[in-house]
């Protein structure tokens, strides 16, 4: 048996085609929503994902706005970028691409941004909602990756409900917030958050209905260690260079071989990248909606 492909693709133009509508909502009272975004050095695969994020924006009509600074950009020149944005009322969601450079607080940074126009959910205030709000409906914005990766699952019929989901990784953009969404009472499962400290991973893996990978390690999780039928998503991303082509091959934190354990899989390329940024849409529109609450 091969596992079944959880398409990303295809979930992020359906979460997409439900925005159309509300976009020209806005768009019939003069509001375009706008996504502006700021990079920080030079790095090619941050500028590639920073230019699917705009390309996205254009397809659905969003307005952008790009902020590119060197990576001898200073904190202070940085936290004028994010007021001169805060203050722009064209701009209604803002994302600082990270990781920035060593030199720069990652944590300053991003507390800067207006509470109300962070596109990522990574604010402080927003991600202490979170923790704050178990029960209810949650209308403050939600960090995308994580968001994108549990909106895979249910578009595909995936029940979360009392299932074992062990997390790898406990990075701010994805693992971290994973365990406080997926313990919502409106998802109520059980969550085993692990990272570099947990000993004997397998041990987790096997006893897991649902393993998401967010660690950027290439491969790490085996066929082996998983039990069968398990639900597989793979996040994390890293580069191998290909020797003859001199071309960077993307590889995710999954061995391909789960796919014979597995019944359900994400692939990388394809996967939660994809609904990555369709959340990214989803909360610009949104953050757009609040800022101009119909009167
Ligand atoms: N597809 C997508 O849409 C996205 C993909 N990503 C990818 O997801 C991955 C995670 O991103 P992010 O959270 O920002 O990354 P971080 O680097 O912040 O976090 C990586 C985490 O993995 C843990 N880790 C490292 N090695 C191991 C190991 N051998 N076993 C278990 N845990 C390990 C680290 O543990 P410790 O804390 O102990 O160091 C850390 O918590 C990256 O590869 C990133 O490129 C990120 C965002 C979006
Ligand atoms: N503040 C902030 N927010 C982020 O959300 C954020 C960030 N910083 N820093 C870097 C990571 C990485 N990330 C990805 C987004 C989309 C794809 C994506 O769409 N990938 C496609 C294409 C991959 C390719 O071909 O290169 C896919 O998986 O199919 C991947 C990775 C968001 N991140």
């Amino acid at each position: 048996m091969t596992a079944q492909i959880l398409d990303g693709e295809k979930a992020a133009t359906e979460v997409k085609s439900e925005l159309v509508e509300r976009i020209a909502a806005l768009k019939r009272r003069g509001i375009t929503p706008g996504l502006a975004t700021v990079l920080v050095g030079e790095d090619p695969p941050s500028h590639a994902y920073v230019r699917m994020k705009h390309r996205d924006a254009a397809a659905l009509g969003l307005a952008s706005v790009e902020r590119q600074l060197p990576a001898e950009t200073s904190q202070e020149e940085l936290d004028a970028v994010i007021d001169e944005l805060n203050a722009n009322p064209e701009v209604h969601g803002i994302l600082v691409q990270i990781p920035l450079p060593k030199h720069l607080d990652e944590q300053a940074v991003l507390e800067r941004i207006d509470p109300a126009k962070d596109a990522d959910g990574l604010h402080p205030v927003n991600l202490g909602r979170l923790v704050l709000n178990v029960n209810g409906p949650i209308d403050t914005p939600l960090p995308c990756t994580p968001v994108g990766a549990i909106e895979l699952m249910l578009r595909n019929d995936i029940d979360l409900k009392g299932k074992h989901v062990v997390v790898l990784g406990r990075g701010i953009t994805v693992g971290r917030a994973l365990g406080l969404l997926l313990t919502r009472r409106a998802i109520n499962a059980t969550v085993t958050l692990t990272h570099t400290g947990t000993v004997d991973l397998p041990s987790h893996l096997r006893q897991a209905d649902v393993v998401i990978s967010a660690v950027g390690v290439p491969h790490l999780v085996k066929a082996a260690d998983l039990k069968p039928g398990a639900v597989v998503l793979d996040v994390g991303v890293s580069r191998e260079i290909n020797e003859e082509t001199g071309k960077p091959k993307l590889l995710g934190d999954i061995d391909p071989a789960a796919a014979e354990v597995a019944s359900w899989i994400s692939p990388n390329p394809g996967g939660v990248g994809p609904m990555t940024r369709a959340m990214l849409m989803s909360n610009v529109v949104a953050a757009a909606e609040r800022q101009n609450p119909p009167r």
